[in-house]
């Protein structure tokens, strides 16, 4: 039966993606609503070649733009958060692909949640800044959230036929991003363009500056947690430098089960889709064991990449600590990439405000929102007065 989708975020290196997958498969999925920020030109392919019948953009400034820019005169353009949610519910949509950037995806997630689409969700800071607001209303509603993010759709995969109260540990794997074969004095005078060459994903900007500090895999720890309900002292991390390897489940007769590909995004997204069947992938390369030879793994360092012991810190006292780490983390990578503080300095202002942060237990959203803009005030500030 045909999918219809609401993509939000689709001109992002996972919104792309995800264009590509429907576009391989347009017997199986259909694009009904898309959102995007502000790249006009991306956003006006996607939407010449994809026939929506609703756009959401960041902002009236980029709808006129687009408005001018536009031809077919049925297809409603809409802004703000408020268009990105009418993206989210739109009616005709089966499913919302959640692939904006940062914590800004949480509103219409919990909007699409409430309409019972089925979520596909690789915005992970979604679930970093609230996971408890959105499993409880995924619960209330009979949703089921599948992961894109690669470790947790292979965590998914690994669950299959199992039962989670038979698992005795997730184990992530990590690349170690762009710096991993560097030691942390090698990282003090590091530029934008050594940080943004990750060695296995091609990915937005952000998540590739995560991946190199590590934050990404304390994100997906605390997504992991949420998406899983696993606590934290049952979730490991493990660097993989090959990424082959896309993550374990551990049992508690301690069989291991892992799911491996050749690193291509377009599989956990398509997996996503078509959860919990599986479609062709004509395009994606096949896993050739002799080639790849030999895997490694290795232990993490936590004082070398001190960002996962902050996420593991931030997730085990909980409450709002999270949404702390993920603001102070947005924040500082914005200003890593404008060129305004140093590629180590971003833990640094992410240790600085969740030390000064007094948690506040159980937050509700209007609470997460407060702490959230709060957050990025105190490193905002810190960062142009020094
Ligand atoms: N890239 C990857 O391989 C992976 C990504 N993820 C996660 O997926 C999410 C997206 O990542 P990625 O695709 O790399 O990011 P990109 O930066 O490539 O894309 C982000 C998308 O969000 C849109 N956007 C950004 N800010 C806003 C805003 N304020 N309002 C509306 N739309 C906005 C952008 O629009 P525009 O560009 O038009 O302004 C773009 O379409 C992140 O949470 C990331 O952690 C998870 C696993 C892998
Ligand atoms: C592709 C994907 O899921 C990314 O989140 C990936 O995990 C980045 O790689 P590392 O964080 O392991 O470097
Ligand atoms: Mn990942």
């Amino acid at each position: 039966m045909m999918k219809h989708i609401s993509l939000l975020g689709a001109t992002g290196s996972i919104g792309e993606q995800t264009l590509e997958v429907v576009r391989l498969h347009p017997e199986a999925f259909q694009i009904t609503a898309m959102s995007f920020g502000q790249n006009v030109e991306k956003g006006l392919k996607a939407i010449n070649e994809f026939k929506p019948k609703l756009v959401a953009v960041k902002n009236d400034d980029v709808k006129k733009e687009l408005e001018q820019a536009m031809t077919s005169k049925d297809i409603s353009i809409v802004s703000g958060l408020e268009g990105l949610i009418e993206a989210a519910v739109y009616p005709d949509s089966d499913m919302t692909v959640n692939a904006v950037l940062g914590s800004i995806g949480l509103e219409p997630t919990l909007a699409a949640i409430e309409a019972r689409k089925s979520i596909g969700i690789a915005n992970k800071e979604t679930l970093v800044t609230a996971g408890h607001i959105v499993m409880e209303k995924a619960k209330e509603h009979g949703v089921q959230l599948l992961p894109i993010d690669s470790e947790h759709s292979a965590i998914l995969q690994s669950l299959q036929g199992h039962n989670l109260e038979d698992v005795s540990r997730l184990i992530l794997t990590a690349s170690g991003g762009s710096f991993r074969d560097r030691t942390k004095a090698e990282l003090e005078n590091v530029t934008i363009d050594d940080a943004l060459n990750h060695p296995n994903w091609s990915m937005g900007a952000k998540i590739t500056i995560d991946s190199a500090t590590l934050m990404n895999k304390g994100l997906e720890v605390i997504e992991a947690h949420w998406l899983f309900d696993m606590p934290y002292e049952k979730i490991d991390v493990v660097l993989h430098k090959e990424s082959i390897v896309h993550s374990l489940v551990e049992y508690h007769d301690k069989s291991v089960i892992a799911q491996l590909g050749s690193p291509d995004m377009k599989g956990p997204i398509q997996y996503a889709l078509s959860y919990p069947e599986r479609l062709e992938l004509a395009s994606a390369k096949r896993l050739n064991l002799w080639e790849a030879g030999s895997l490694h793994f290795e232990k993490v360092d936590m004082d070398r990449f001190h960002s996962l012991a902050l996420a593991y810190e931030a997730g085990i006292t909980g409450g709002s600590m999270p949404t702390v780490l993920n603001a102070a983390n947005e924040a500082a990578v914005h200003h890593f990439l404008e060129g305004r503080i140093r590629f180590l300095e971003i833990e640094e202002f992410v240790e600085q405000a969740l030390q000064k942060h007094q948690v506040i237990p159980f937050p509700d959203l209007q609470t997460i929102q407060e702490v959230d803009r709060a957050t990025r005030r105190f490193v905002n500030e810190r960062i142009i007065t020094s």
